[in-house]
């Protein structure tokens, strides 16, 4: 690692973060293609494979890429083991030669390149995320875990994103999901690539000692409910924040400001008795946690007893010198709970002078998803965090994106997948890829060309074709040209490769890349699609091998 914690590629690049990620994670098919390649003795054409996906997730126009860093690190350290081999070698028809167990023993990657859209990209349909070139054999093995790593990763931060997008800039953004994500890795693939997506923090321990995501989390309601009354505390004293004295008895403080606020002006009459095992609860969690006192008021009654009891522990705190943090709300009517919640608090900060107190944190959860954040904010409210985990880490609306990896040229040759679904055939040859940006600073259009074509120039006309529409085509002259595709694995061909950027980095340019967008592409009901396009010499080339490769029906 460098002083900006990038990873130079001369430096030893560490394994896959999830140790299960090896080269048997992969299909059967894809050792017994291996196989035959090897007999035919084929196994060593280059062959050159695209990664991309056919559509857009949950109804929008905008993908964000993420995985690409566990697709270097898996690579950058692929070996068979012996044992891996005995095991290949008991699971393969029986008819496998010896020379061919001897040919995976020897496979390292190293003659594998991978050119690749730099993680946290915004990208879009057909448009390859990633560009891997190599012996046939070998890449066809890294179909398999290139798209499964790619797949959920995309997915998820694209999930966030929209997350964001909805709950706006200035909410803190919490990932709650791990205990209702799709196992282990799902859980903490879910912490890595919501950050990335735009989330603050997440409750995953495992995922901020692994990615250094900031951890963050209240209490639950087993904590409230686990206390009975208030003879449960025994410890009742408090040191002052400034160190100065000991409160001897914060319990009576405590009780002493539920008075107080019981009778005040403006509170008066909004509650009686609250309960007092929740009351103890909040006051052994402020004992524990004078500087971060954060309570959850909705285990029995919020307005009559979850606020008042957190106003009491707050203001005691606050005669010691410390400054609660807020209240979580996990049930009821949200938006209606954070505008009473907000109004009680505004009350305390006028009626004892307490400047700051109405302004108090409220975070909220509970199955919260894009339409319910759209609703709240349709309503009002005032929550300024959101705990978020089923619907986010599941992908509720949308389990998987789709990601595929065809052969677009071996030997030199391009080749081409055909079907019924003009939407499905694949775009032959090596290409490189631009983002061509107009005189606003916001990206026009995205333009496949073949590898040695001369790049788009900077105020120079080009035509942008719609790969299989012949009528679609636009003249675009950009403004700035920036080639999308960069080199991460050189294959040993000693090109320049890209450093592997830490994990705050592909976020910040996430969240970047999110803000450069035109809003028509972002809004949630019916956005407009941003336009992929092919230049004239790879539209002209794609109709001739189609037309090649077709066969002609004949009519009887
Ligand atoms: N103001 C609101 N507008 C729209 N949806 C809301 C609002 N407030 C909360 N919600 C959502 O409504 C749903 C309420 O869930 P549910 O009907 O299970 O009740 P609950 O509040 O969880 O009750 P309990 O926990 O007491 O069973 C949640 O998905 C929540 O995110
Ligand atoms: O609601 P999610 O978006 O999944 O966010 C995480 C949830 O997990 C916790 O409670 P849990 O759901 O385990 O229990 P509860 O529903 O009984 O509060 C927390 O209180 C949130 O409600
Ligand atoms: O810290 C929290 O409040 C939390 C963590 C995980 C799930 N639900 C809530
Ligand atoms: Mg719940």
């Amino acid at each position: 690692m460098d002083s900006n914690g990038s990873i130079k590629p001369s430096r030893v690049i560490p394994g896959p973060t999830n140790p299960m990620v090896t080269p048997l994670l992969t299909d059967h098919y894809q050792f017994t293609m291996a196989y035959a390649y090897w007999k035919a003795n084929k196994h060593q054409e280059r062959a050159v494979f695209d990664l991309y996906f056919r559509k857009n997730p949950f109804g929008g126009e905008y993908t964000i890429f993420a995985g690409l860093e566990e697709c270097v690190r898996f690579i950058s350290n692929y070996k068979i083991s012996e044992e891996e081999i005995h095991f290949l070698k008991d699971n393969l028809p029986g008819s496998c030669e010896d020379g061919f167990f001897d040919y995976l023993r020897g496979i390292d990657c190293s003659d594998v390149e991978v050119y690749a859209i730099p993680e946290g990209t915004v990208v879009f349909p057909k448009v390859p995320l990633m560009r891997i070139e190599g012996p046939v054999a070998v890449v066809q093995l890294l179909e398999t875990p290139f798209v499964n790593l790619i797949n959920y990763a995309s997915l998820v931060a694209t999930n966030a994103a929209r997350h964001r997008f909805v709950a706006g800039k200035s909410k803190t953004l919490l990932e709650f999901g791990l205990r209702r994500a799709q196992g282990p890795d799902g859980g903490v693939s879910a912490s890595k690539y919501c950050y990335i997506g735009g989330f603050d923090g997440t409750s995953n321990v495992a995922a901020g000692r692994l990615f250094g995501i900031p951890l963050r989390g209240t209490h639950s309601h087993a904590f409230v409910s686990s206390y009975m009354s208030l003879g449960d505390i025994s410890d009742k004293s408090l040191l002052k924040k400034d160190g100065s004295s000991t409160c001897k008895d914060f319990v009576v403080l405590v009780q002493n400001w539920l008075n107080k606020i019981k009778w005040s002006n403006s509170l008066c009459g909004i509650f009686s008795e609250t309960n007092q095992s929740e009351l103890t609860a909040f006051i052994s969690y402020a004992l524990a946690f004078p500087n971060n006192f954060l309570a959850l008021v909705d285990t029995y009654d919020v307005m009559r007893s979850g606020i008042p009891n957190f106003c009491a522990v707050a203001l005691a705190l606050s005669d010691l010198g410390y400054k609660a943090v807020g209240i979580r709300l996990d049930s009821g009517d949200l938006a209606y709970l954070s505008c009473e919640s907000r109004k009680f608090f505004r009350c305390i900060e006028e009626e004892f002078g307490l400047p700051g107190f109405g302004k108090m944190s409220i975070t909220a959860s509970n199955d919260l998803n894009e339409e319910t954040l759209d609703a709240l904010n349709k309503q009002g409210h005032e929550v300024d965090a959101y705990g978020i985990g089923t619907y986010l880490v599941t992908c509720y609306a949308q389990a998987a994106l789709g990601v595929v990896f065809k052969l677009v040229e071996i030997d030199n040759h391009p080749r081409i997948k055909l079907s019924e679904d003009v939407s499905k055939v694949s775009i032959p040859c090596k290409k490189r890829i631009y983002r061509l940006y107009g005189k606003e600073t916001y990206p026009l259009v995205d333009i496949m060309t073949r590898e040695n074509e001369p790049p788009p120039k900077v105020g120079q006309r080009i035509l942008c074709r719609h790969p299989f529409q012949e009528s679609k085509r636009a003249y675009v002259v950009p403004q700035h040209v920036e080639e999308l595709l960069k080199c991460y694995c050189d294959g040993s061909s000693g090109k320049k490769s890209e450093t592997l950027p830490p994990l705050k980095d592909i976020r910040e340019r996430c969240i970047k890349q999110l803000e450069q967008m035109r809003c028509d592409h972002m809004r949630r009901l019916n956005p407009t699609p941003y336009k992929v396009s092919v230049s004239a010499k790879l539209y002209d080339f794609i109709h001739h091998l189609w037309l090649n490769e077709a066969p002609v029906g004949e009519l009887q």
